[in-house]
C-alpha cells in the first residue's frame, strides 16, 4: 500500500494461525480494530473464550491511519493558531518573528510533527495492542478470516497461503470495517493516487494536493496541508453533507478564506500522471495540475473476499444490517454479529466501540439464556443500542472546528419528527477568553415536545462542548429542564445559557 512510506509492513509475520492451540472457540470474532477489540474483550469479561483475527496490524484503522495519526497531526498547527488568539501569548510570538524574522512556511517544525505522529502510531508496529490483549486471555492471530458455514471461519497465513478452519460455538462477529470508496474516473487507476492511509502516514508535504470529496476526511485534510504549506484544491459534490447546512457553509467559506481552492458541484472526469505531475480534468472543462490527489469520496464496508454470500449475508461491499444487539439481520438462528464501521450505522470509532460492548454482553446474555430483547428494549439495559441513530456525536476537526450530535432537521422529517431550530452566535466572557475576537455558533434542534433531539457547535475549540448535548438528547431532556442546568463561568459552557435563553423567545 502506502506509496510515500515503504518501510511500513502491514502484514506481521508474527503469531500465524498455524500456531493457535485450539481449533474452536466461544466467539470468534473477524477483525481487530476498535469493534473487534472491545467485542473480545467483553465476551472474555462475560467468562467465554474468544479469537480475535487480524488481517493487518491489530488496532485497526484508527491506530495508524485514521483518527489518531490525523488529529495528532492537526494538532500543532492548531496550537500555534491558538497561540496566535491570546493577548499575551501573541505578542510573544511577534517579539520572536521582530527577532528572527518571519517565521518559516509552515510555521510547524514537519521533523517534529512527523515524530509525534510516528509516535502516537507506535510507528505502524502492533505489538502492544497484540500483547494487550492477550493480557486479558483473547487468542490472536494474524491473517485474513473468512465465513465458510454456519459458526464456521477460515483463517488465510499471508506468508504460507495455508488455511485453517476454526468453529464457533456460539458466534461469529464481523468487525472488518470500512474501505474507501473509490470512484470510476478514467486514468485514476495509474495515477497513484493517495487514500487516507498515504494522507495520514506521509513524511512529505505535497506542492499542490487536490482532494476529491469534502466529507470529513476531505475537511479535515484540507485544513491540515493547507497548514502545512501545500497549495490545495478541494474537489465535491457539497462540503459536510451529512451535518446541518449551515456547517457545510461556514467550513467551506473558512477553507477558501484560508486559501483552499474550493470547487463544489463538479465531477472529475479524467486524471493523468507524468512523473510528480497529476492532471484532472473537471466537468466544466476545466484542467487542475497538481503534485498529489487524495480520494476522499466515503467508504463502503470490507468484506470483499469474506464469502459472506456463503450464509446469505449481504453482497461483498455492502452494509450488514444489523438489529439493536448488532445480530445481523440476514443469517438465521442469530449467530453472526456485525459490529463497527462494517454494518454502515456511524462510521466512528466511540460508535464502534459502543456496539462491541452491546454486542458482547448480547453474545453472553444469549449463551446464559437470560436475554429477552422485548423487556430488554423497554428498559436502560445495557444490551440494547439506544440512542442507535438518534444520539451519535461527531467532532470534525477542521478549522473552526465542528461538533454535533443527534438529528439534523432533515434527518428528524425523515422519522416523521417534526422540529424547530434554535441557533445563537456564541460570545460572552467564556469565549472572549478564551481567544481574542471569538467566532462561533451553536443550534439546537428540538421536537414537538421541547425535547432536545440535535445539536451542532461551530467554533474554536468546540469539539469537547457536544458531550452535554449528547447527554440531554440521550436522556430525552426538555427545553424546561435544560434551563436549569447551569454551566460554569466563565467557560465556553456558557453557550447552554444562551441557547437556553434564545429558545425563551424563538
Ligand atoms: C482519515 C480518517 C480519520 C478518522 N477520524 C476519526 C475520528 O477523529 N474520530 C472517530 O470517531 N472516527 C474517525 N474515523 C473513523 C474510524 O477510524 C472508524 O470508524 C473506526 O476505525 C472503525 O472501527 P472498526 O473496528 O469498525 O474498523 P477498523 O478500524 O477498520 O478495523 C477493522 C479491522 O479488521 C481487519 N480486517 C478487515 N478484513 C479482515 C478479514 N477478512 N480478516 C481479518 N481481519 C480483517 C482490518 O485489517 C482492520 O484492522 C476516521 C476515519 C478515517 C479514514
Ligand atoms: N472526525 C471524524 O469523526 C472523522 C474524520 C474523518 C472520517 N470520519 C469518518 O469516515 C467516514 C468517511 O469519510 P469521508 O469523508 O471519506 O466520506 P463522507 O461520505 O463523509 O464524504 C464524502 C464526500 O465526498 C463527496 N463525493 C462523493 N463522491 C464524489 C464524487 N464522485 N465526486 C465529487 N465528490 C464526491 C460527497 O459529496 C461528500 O462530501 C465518515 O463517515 C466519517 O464518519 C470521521
Amino acid at each position: 500500500m502506502s506509496s510515500t512510506r515503504p518501510e511500513i509492513n502491514i502484514y506481521p509475520k508474527n503469531y500465524s494461525p498455524s500456531d493457535l492451540q485450539s481449533r474452536i472457540y466461544d466467539v470468534v470474532i473477524i477483525g481487530g480494530g476498535p469493534a473487534g477489540e472491545t467485542t473480545a474483550a467483553g465476551v472474555i469479561r462475560g467468562g467465554l473464550s474468544a479469537l480475535l483475527i487480524e488481517s493487518e496490524l491489530a488496532g485497526g484503522e484508527c491506530p495508524y491511519w485514521a483518527c489518531v495519526p490525523s488529529k495528532a497531526l492537526l494538532r500543532a498547527s492548531e496550537a500555534i493558531s491558538s497561540a496566535n488568539t491570546v493577548g499575551g501569548a501573541r505578542q510573544r510570538l511577534e517579539a520572536l518573528t521582530a527577532k528572527y524574522g518571519e517565521p518559516p512556511k509552515p510555521e510547524v517544525n514537519l521533523e517534529g510533527l512527523w515524530a509525534r505522529r510516528d509516535m502516537f502510531a507506535h510507528d505502524w508496529t502492533d505489538d502492544f495492542q497484540v500483547k494487550g490483549m492477550q493480557s486479558i486471555g483473547v487468542d490472536i492471530t494474524h491473517g485474513f478470516g473468512r465465513v465458510c458455514g454456519t459458526k464456521k471461519v477460515v483463517i488465510r497465513d499471508w506468508y504460507s497461503g495455508g488455511e485453517v478452519e476454526i468453529q464457533a460455538k456460539y458466534a461469529v462477529v464481523v468487525a472488518t470495517g470500512s474501505a474507501p470508496i473509490i470512484p470510476s474516473i478514467e486514468g485514476l487507476g495509474d495515477s497513484m493516487y493517495w487514500t487516507t492511509r498515504e494522507a495520514v502516514s506521509a513524511k512529505e508535504v505535497p506542492d499542490h494536493l487536490i482532494i476529491l470529496g469534502a466529507g470529513a476526511v476531505g475537511t479535515e485534510m484540507a485544513t491540515l496541508y493547507n497548514q502545512l504549506g501545500s497549495k490545495v484544491t478541494l474537489i465535491s459534490n457539497s462540503v459536510l453533507p451529512k451535518l446541518v447546512p449551515e456547517v457545510g457553509k461556514t467550513i467551506g467559506e473558512s477553507l477558501a478564506k484560508a486559501g483552499v481552492d474550493v470547487k463544489l458541484g463538479l465531477n472529475m472526469t479524467k486524471v493523468s500522471r507524468e512523473g510528480s505531475k497529476i492532471r484532472v480534468s473537471l466537468s466544466d472543462k476545466s484542467l487542475i495540475e497538481g503534485t498529489q490527489l487524495l480520494i476522499a469520496t466515503g467508504r463502503r464496508a470490507r468484506t470483499i473476499g469474506m464469502t459472506l454470500d456463503s450464509i446469505h449475508a449481504p453482497a461483498e461491499g455492502a452494509w450488514i444490517e444489523v438489529d439493536d444487539s448488532m445480530c445481523a439481520k440476514a443469517v438465521l438462528d442469530g449467530w453472526l454479529y456485525a459490529v463497527g464501521d462494517v454494518n454502515g450505522q456511524a462510521l466512528m470509532t466511540h460508535i464502534a466501540k459502543y456496539q462491541a460492548k452491546i454486542a458482547s454482553r448480547a453474545i453472553v446474555a444469549r449463551y446464559k439464556g437470560t436475554y429477552d430483547f422485548e423487556l430488554r428494549a423497554k428498559e436502560w439495559d445495557k444490551l440494547v443500542a439506544k440512542p442507535a441513530g438518534h444520539a451519535i456525536a461527531q467532532s470534525v476537526f477542521t478549522d473552526p472546528q465542528v461538533a454535533t450530535c443527534g438529528l439534523t432537521p432533515a434527518q428528524a422529517a425523515i422519522r416523521g419528527i417534526k422540529t424547530r431550530t434554535i441557533s445563537v452566535q456564541m460570545s460572552g466572557p467564556g469565549t472572549w477568553l478564551h481567544a481574542d475576537g471569538y467566532k462561533g455558533w451553536a443550534q439546537w434542534v428540538v421536537d414537538e415536545h421541547d425535547r432536545l433531539v440535535g445539536a451542532t457547535f461551530a467554533g474554536r475549540d468546540v469539539v469537547d462542548l457536544v458531550h452535554a448535548s449528547t447527554t440531554a438528547i440521550v436522556g430525552r431532556m426538555t427545553l424546561n429542564q435544560m434551563w436549569h442546568v447551569t454551566p460554569p463561568f466563565p467557560t465556553m459552557s456558557e453557550v447552554y445559557t444562551a441557547l437556553s435563553e434564545a429558545a425563551e423567545t424563538a
